[in-house]
């Protein structure tokens, strides 16, 4: 984070696809290198991505694994120190929604979407933040909660609980981490146009509810997610740490 000139070592979970590719985008503007991570199964889509940074005028470097595995997210950060060295930004993003009714969430559905979500960013949190200490040049963790982890969803009762602890940690690593140099905030989108979300967004009445409750007046796209993320890792934003930023369009602010 000290020489501004050099090109910037970033890496972007869950980038194949989404905000996470949006925000692999966002920095290839700055020509930085982009290490964009995608799970297994998903090469096509990050290689997508990798063509949309590469455009973009920065320098992708795909990397797979499931954030949810340890050994596997052990095995990425061994890749990616070997090909960047330690990063400057680190961008939890990778994230699954399986909507469902409280009384259908079985075990295994609860504790995937936690390994996915919440165990996946602190693994990988973990593994690339004692790169940046040893480094001692600082650095940017901004990880992907969400405005629910403010609120509540009747078919989201597993994942809410995932984004108020992703927000928590985010909170705790703010204190243990900015000894080093490195600011910890968690971005809270309010409701983006992504896959995450289709088949929700095509039930009846859904689409209309949003319209009347988000008063910049439309649904958010991945570029308005990746914008915020972008902004938090500049070095005006130094003194923004163990914050939670909403990216909603009002939509948590408008009670009535
Ligand atoms: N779309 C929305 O309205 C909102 C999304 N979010 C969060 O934004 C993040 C990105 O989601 P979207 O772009 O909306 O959805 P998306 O479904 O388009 O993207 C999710 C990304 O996560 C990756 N991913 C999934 N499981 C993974 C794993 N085990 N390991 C590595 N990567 C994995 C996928 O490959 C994909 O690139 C998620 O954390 C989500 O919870 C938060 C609030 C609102
Ligand atoms: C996937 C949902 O549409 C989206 O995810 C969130 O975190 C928001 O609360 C929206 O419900």
């Amino acid at each position: 984070m000290t020489n501004t000139d050099e090109p910037q070592r970033v890496l972007v979970t869950g980038a194949a696809r989404g905000i996470g590719r949006a925000t692999a985008v966002r920095f290839g503007r700055d020509r930085a290198r982009v290490a964009v991570n995608y799970p297994p199964g998903e090469l096509e889509h990050a290689q997508r991505t990798a063509e949309l940074v590469t455009a973009a005028g920065g320098e992708p470097y795909l990397v797979a694994a499931d954030v949810a595995d340890p050994a596997q997210v052990t095995a990425m950060a061994e890749a990616v120190h070997a090909e960047f060295g330690p990063l400057d930004v680190l961008v939890n993003n990778a994230g699954i929604c399986p909507f469902a009714d409280f009384f259908d969430i079985d075990v295994e559905l609860w504790d995937r979407t936690h390994q996915v979500n919440l165990r996946g960013v602190f693994l990988v949190t973990q593994a690339f933040t004692r790169q940046m200490v040893e480094a001692g040049r600082g650095g940017r963790v901004v990880s992907v909660s969400s405005i629910s982890a403010w609120v509540g969803g009747s078919q989201q009762v597993h994942y809410c609980a995932t984004k108020a602890g992703i927000s928590s940690l985010m909170k705790s690593l703010a204190i243990v981490l900015a000894p080093h140099g490195i600011t910890c905030n968690a971005v809270l989108p309010g409701t983006i146009e992504t896959d995450i979300n289709r088949d929700d967004l095509a039930r009846p009445g859904k689409r209309e509810m949003f319209a009347q409750r988000i008063p910049v007046g439309r649904t958010g796209v991945p570029d308005d997610v990746a914008g915020a993320i972008w902004l938090l890792t500049r070095p005006e934003a130094g003194y923004v740490n163990g914050a939670e930023l909403l990216v909603d369009g009002g939509m948590f602010v408008n009670l009535q």
